[in-house]
């Protein structure tokens, strides 16, 4: 790796701000449903408790939009963080500000303190230098092990940097190494597979990959874009309007570049968005005003199953449908199945693709679980991810 890490420093009697990515999947209740991207960091955890560092740790947690939103407090993280390091974890009630930095003060090596959600302030998002200036001023060393949200220039993940010395987490560099050596020179067919919710982030990345794949799968609420671009009724399922033209573009551009662009003909529709609603099974074509498509049909399964047969290097960002429901789980299901009877590379990435993939037991199936979705999207493009490129060189 061409940036510094962790083992290139002396961390012995610092306080170091370890950035990392515990957007983990909740249930309404508040529980943690997985606990992977937690899991993912105590590497780094114990070798700076290891090696006598004090251990402040920011992350964000859902998107509140910049208000201190309840539902979305780290305070469960801690809980849990804590029983999996095994040690008292402190809970700040912020990110900044006094009370905050008097913590960060007394805060002696050996000792974690967690703060509140990062998002919590909108001036994360926006990259702002006093507030990226104020979290510097927490610690004398920046660490980035957040890979999952290294695509996005925040004040904590990008903007710290120009205050303080910043290295990889060992979870950083195990994923940088892990995907440059799976995309750079791919064994083919190269299959990528593109789900989920977050559309209007994620549709834009298939403009580059369709410059890299030979097959592209689209299901969850991604395929609904594409299943309105192509004309259809997609009643009341969730659709990016404003992406219609470039979901279209992205067809031809497929079709002339010669990648097998592969598309729901049937899907799984609703009457609303819960586990006992009313569920049937429609072409693509037949989908009624009232109704909301939330999983991938089983013709299409099986299709997207065959493509799957012969690749030899696949990536998965996003569930085939709203997998949280069993009901609605099948479609991502028969995906993973197939991805884990392949023999491929398979990489499969993203907080609720992990929680996905974990829900069918085939996990151990998979050549390497990525704690980043849009993040591995984005690093597969072969975009400089703002995140890393931000820290110390070599
Ligand atoms: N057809 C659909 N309609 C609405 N939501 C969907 C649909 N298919 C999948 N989803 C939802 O997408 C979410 C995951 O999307 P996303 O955040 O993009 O994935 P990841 O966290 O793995 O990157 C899941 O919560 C799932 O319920
Ligand atoms: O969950 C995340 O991304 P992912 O859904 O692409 O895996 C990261 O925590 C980034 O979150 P964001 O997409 O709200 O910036």
């Amino acid at each position: 790796m061409e940036k510094q890490s962790l083992r290139d420093i002396n961390v012995s009697g610092k306080k170091v701000f370890i950035r990392v990515d515990y957007n983990v999947p909740m249930d309404k209740a508040g529980n943690i449903t997985n606990d992977t991207r937690i899991r993912a960091t105590l590497p780094t955890l114990q070798y700076l408790l290891e090696n006598k560092a004090a251990i402040i740790i920011g992350s964000h947690l859902g998107r509140p939009k910049g208000q201190p939103v309840p539902a979305f407090s780290l305070s469960p993280v801690a809980k849990r963080l804590s029983e999996l390091l095994g040690r008292e974890i402190q809970f700040a009630p912020d990110c900044i500000g006094p009370v905050v930095a008097g913590l960060a003060q007394n805060l002696q090596p050996g000792q974690v303190l967690l703060l509140e959600n990062l998002r919590y302030h909108p001036e994360e998002e926006k990259n702002d230098a006093k507030f990226s200036a104020e979290l510097a001023g927490l610690a004398d060393i920046a660490v980035n092990d957040a890979f999952g949200v290294s695509h996005r220039a925040h004040a904590s993940v990008e903007g710290i940097t120009k205050f303080i010395p910043a290295v990889a987490g060992l979870l950083m560099e195990k994923e940088i190494t892990f995907l440059g050596q799976a995309v750079t020179n791919p064994t083919r067919p190269f299959v990528a597979i593109i789900g989920g919710a977050k559309v209007s982030d994620k549709i834009g990345v298939i403009d580059n990959l369709l410059g890299k794949v030979n097959t592209l799968i689209i299901g969850g609420g991604m395929a609904n874009t594409f299943i309105a671009a192509q004309g259809y009724n997609t009643g009341k399922s969730l659709v990016e309007t404003d992406k219609l033209e470039l979901a279209r573009e992205l067809i031809a551009k497929a079709k002339a570049k010669h990648v097998n662009l592969l598309l729901p003909s049937d899907v799984v529709v609703a009457d609303k968005f819960a586990a006992d609603a009313r569920v049937k099974t429609v072409s693509v074509d037949a989908i009624e005003e009232d109704w909301m498509a939330l999983d991938i049909g089983p013709a299409t399964s099986a299709v997207y199953a065959a493509a799957l047969t012969d690749a030899r290097t696949v990536v998965w960002n996003g569930p085939m449908g709203v997998f949280e429901l069993d009901v609605f789980a099948k479609g991502t299901e028969a995906v993973a199945q197939a991805v884990a009877r392949s023999a491929a590379v398979s990489i499969v990435g993203g907080g609720d693709s992990i929680a996905a993939l974990e829900k069918t037991g085939l996990a151990a199936k998979i050549s390497h679980i990525s704690t980043g979705g849009g993040a591995s999207l984005e690093f597969l493009e072969g975009k400089v991810l703002p995140g890393i490129a931000a820290l110390t060189d070599k």
